[in-house]
């Protein structure tokens, strides 16, 4: 065998690190999934205090004889910011982070059914998929792997419904943290309309904040079916491909990532339809990612390109500001503004 140099055994074994640290990188939400499972984030919680390893077997009621397992699945979680782990008078206490303040119930921000949606077994599944489905004509992964489109799925089966609008409403949730900080984005409108608004997370929070806002949510028939609205929030099942009620702005939280560019510039076209016999100030409201590998930092961008790997599979994308700016362009819009205010994703407004 050929010798090699010191360098390039170096350069070789980083290489290893690499694709093992990609290799065992699945477990990452498999164990997350294991802490809600558990509620793990909740028994922190309820202790009130860093929680010793055998408070927190006590509290989960699991066998003594798992607690070594237990500790070394803390470990994993904590090196990766879902826990803290501290030493007191030689024992080891776990206590939350801001990442798993996130998966206490019963907060009003509470994303665990994120990760149950995310960590679904037949969901996962379709991954297994990617090689074949891009040698082969389906238009998208979905259809490669379980025979439907995403949107199809949901509909057949009413489990998969619960379970993408419970995961979505968590994800909305998290909106009324920003909209303390940003009410002029509603000053001057008297209706808007929240298109593919789901079950109405983001539509009740801005109903509340702005009582003398009527709000339209426009979601699929199914998913809207039965919904009760209240004085200034109705639901109302359609489909935004063919009209979006009128309004003096129109709000799509998640929806354009979900699609390509041929069905976004449909979507935005009606939207502006829906605006454009209002006066002054009309506007459409994206929130939406923006891919900026220059200046996000790493994990920022991980999380964006890893969203737009599961937009991959339903034929969606995320987009640069250059691409979106070329979606408005072509949708006839003149401007466009980008204020980063909720985390890794932008409240875009859009103008005619
Ligand atoms: C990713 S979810 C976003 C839900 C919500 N905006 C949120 O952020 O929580 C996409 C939403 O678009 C809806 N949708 C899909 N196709 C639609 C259509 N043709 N017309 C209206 N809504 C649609 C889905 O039912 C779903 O509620
Ligand atoms: O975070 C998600 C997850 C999904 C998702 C996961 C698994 C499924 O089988 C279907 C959907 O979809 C999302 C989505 O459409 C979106 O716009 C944002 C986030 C997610």
């Amino acid at each position: 065998m050929a010798s090699m140099n010191n360098q390039e055994a170096i350069e070789l074994f980083e290489g290893q690190n690499i694709l093992y640290m990609q290799i065992f990188a699945h477990l990452k939400p498999l164990c997350l999934k294991w802490a809600v499972e558990l509620g793990i984030p909740d028994k922190i919680h309820n202790h009130g205090k860093p929680i010793t390893l055998p408070e927190l077997v006590s509290a989960l009621e699991i066998p003594p004889s798992k607690a070594g397992f237990m500790q070394r699945l803390m470990r994993f979680l904590a090196h990766n910011g879902i826990f803290d782990i501290h030493e007191s008078h030689g024992n080891l206490t776990y206590s939350l982070t801001p990442a798993s303040k996130l998966l206490v119930s019963g907060t009003g921000h509470c994303l665990s059914p994120m990760v149950w949606l995310n960590t679904d077994p037949l969901l996962m599944s379709k991954y297994h998929h990617l090689g074949e489905w891009i040698r082969g004509e389906d238009p998208t992964l979905y259809e490669t792997a379980l025979g439907t489109s995403v949107w199809g799925l949901i509909e057949q089966k009413p489990s998969y419904l619960s379970l993408f609008s419970e995961g979505m409403a968590s994800d909305s949730q998290m909106v009324d943290l920003a909209l303390k900080n940003c009410t002029s984005v509603f000053e001057g409108l008297d209706s808007i309309v929240d298109v593919g608004g789901g079950t109405g997370t983001t539509a009740r929070i801005i109903c509340e904040a702005f009582p003398k806002l009527k709000c339209v949510v426009l979601d699929l028939p199914h998913v809207v079916a039965n919904l009760t609205g209240s004085n200034n929030l109705s639901f109302l099942g359609g489909d935004m491909f063919k009209s979006i009620p009128q309004a003096d702005a129109v709000l799509l939280k998640w929806i354009l990532h979900d699609w390509n560019d041929e069905n976004c510039i449909k979507i935005l076209k009606n939207c502006k339809d829906s605006i454009s016999s209002r006066g002054n100030g009309v506007k459409v409201m994206l929130i939406e990612a923006v891919i900026n590998e220059k200046l996000d930092f790493q994990d920022v961008t991980q999380t964006k390109l890893g969203l737009d790997i599961g937009m991959l599979a339903i034929n969606g994308k995320e987009r640069t500001e250059e691409e979106w700016k070329q979606l408005f362009i072509e949708a006839g819009f003149k401007h466009y503004k980008i204020f980063p205010i909720f985390g890794f994703r932008s409240l875009i407004e859009v103008y005619p």
